[in-house]
């Protein structure tokens, strides 16, 4: 049985990790995550936090040097991380939940015409009939905002900003509960991205979707965003409501962060983040950030656990040890 209340997606820690020439990285390393039903998380962090890892473990998408794939992923009651492949592929991934990889826009086949290409999802999975498929594609191309005179046309024909349209269709045309968008808009001018993202927002107001939108981008996202996880080094740090991340971030990272996005009318310059990410391969013990961090204290050199604290907020940082950071 599902409880309304419950939230669609609850993942615990969750590991995705490569074996590599150097060792074994650990782009995923012990995340934690929840998604509400239409709701919409953000999930920002720097190149290389292992987002796209995170994206690709949730779909079950593995590389063949896998060297770990462990935790819980419970989706809408079911616990998805036990189900073989078969089933996995058959019932859960691109029907309920579906993605919009990096640059998929540009990983359209050029020689089939896009209403074919947004069918195959239902012809494949589904076994649906051409005409049936053709018709739900029609719909579907009417919710992203494509006329349908463009299922006939090849992706040659069709602008950047048409084209990131028809891949958002080949995500949604199953009807998923849960729709996982990888740096959807980062190619796109800034006319697109925000014509792009109205269109997210009306499928999410319409349709009660759910969506995980990852991106380094955080002036676009905020448009979307209900909540926000932040990642740094496979990990969450923090996972806060939309509002109160951006006004008042709580790990000291979500502030650098935040400091560090340019805004109009700024007399001070915008604010960097020294140093470097750790390497995933050996990450050091303690807190992953504590090399960069302008707060940093005794207690660093111990792995922080994640604090909860008021608003259904959790802070992987020291300095919430009571429950509150120490002075802001
Ligand atoms: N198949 C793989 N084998 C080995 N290492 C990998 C593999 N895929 C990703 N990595 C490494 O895992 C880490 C996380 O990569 P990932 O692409 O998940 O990060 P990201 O935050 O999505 O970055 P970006 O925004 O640049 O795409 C990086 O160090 C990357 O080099």
């Amino acid at each position: 049985m599902t409880d309304a209340r419950e939230p669609l997606l609850q993942v615990r820690n969750l590991q995705l990790h490569y074996r590599t020439r150097r060792g074994t990285a650990r782009a995923v390393d012990g995340v934690d995550l929840d998604v509400g039903r239409n709701e919409a998380l953000v999930v920002l962090g720097e190149s290389g936090s292992g987002k796209s890892s995170l994206a690709k473990a949730l779909m079950r998408l593995l590389p063949r040097n896998v060297a770990r794939y462990s935790g819980q992923v419970m989706l809408g009651g079911d616990e998805l991380m036990g189900m073989d492949d078969e089933r996995f592929r058959s019932g859960v991934q691109w029907n309920r939940i579906s993605m919009v990889m990096q640059a998929a826009m540009n990983a359209l086949n050029p020689v089939v015409r896009v209403g074919e290409q947004v069918a195959e999802p239902l012809r494949v999975h589904r076994g649906w009939s051409k005409e049936a498929a053709m018709e739900r594609v029609v719909e579907t191309f009417a919710t992203v905002g494509v006329s349908r005179d463009f299922v006939t046309r090849y992706p040659f024909e069709l602008s950047g900003g048409m084209r990131q349209r028809v891949v958002l269709a080949m995500a949604l045309v199953t009807e998923p509960e849960l729709v996982i968008l990888d740096e959807p808009t980062s190619a796109l001018d800034v006319l697109t991205q925000a014509s792009i993202m109205n269109v997210l927002k009306r499928i999410k107001r319409e349709q009660g979707t759910s969506f995980i939108l990852i991106t380094h981008d955080v002036a676009t996202s905020s448009e979307l965003a209900d909540r926000v996880a932040l990642m740094y080094a496979g990990q969450i740090v923090e996972q806060s409501d939309a509002r109160d991340f951006f006004h008042h971030p709580a790990h000291p990272y979500s502030k650098l962060l935040m400091d560090s996005v340019p805004r109009l009318h700024q007399s001070e310059p915008p604010g960097y983040i020294p140093g470097e990410p750790p390497d995933l391969i050996d990450p050091p013990a303690g807190c992953r950030f504590a090399d960069r961090c302008p707060r940093r204290f005794g207690r660093c050199s111990e792995d922080p656990p994640a604090f909860e604290l008021d608003g259904d907020r959790r802070v992987r940082c020291w300095l919430h040890e009571e429950g509150t950071d120490h002075d802001g």
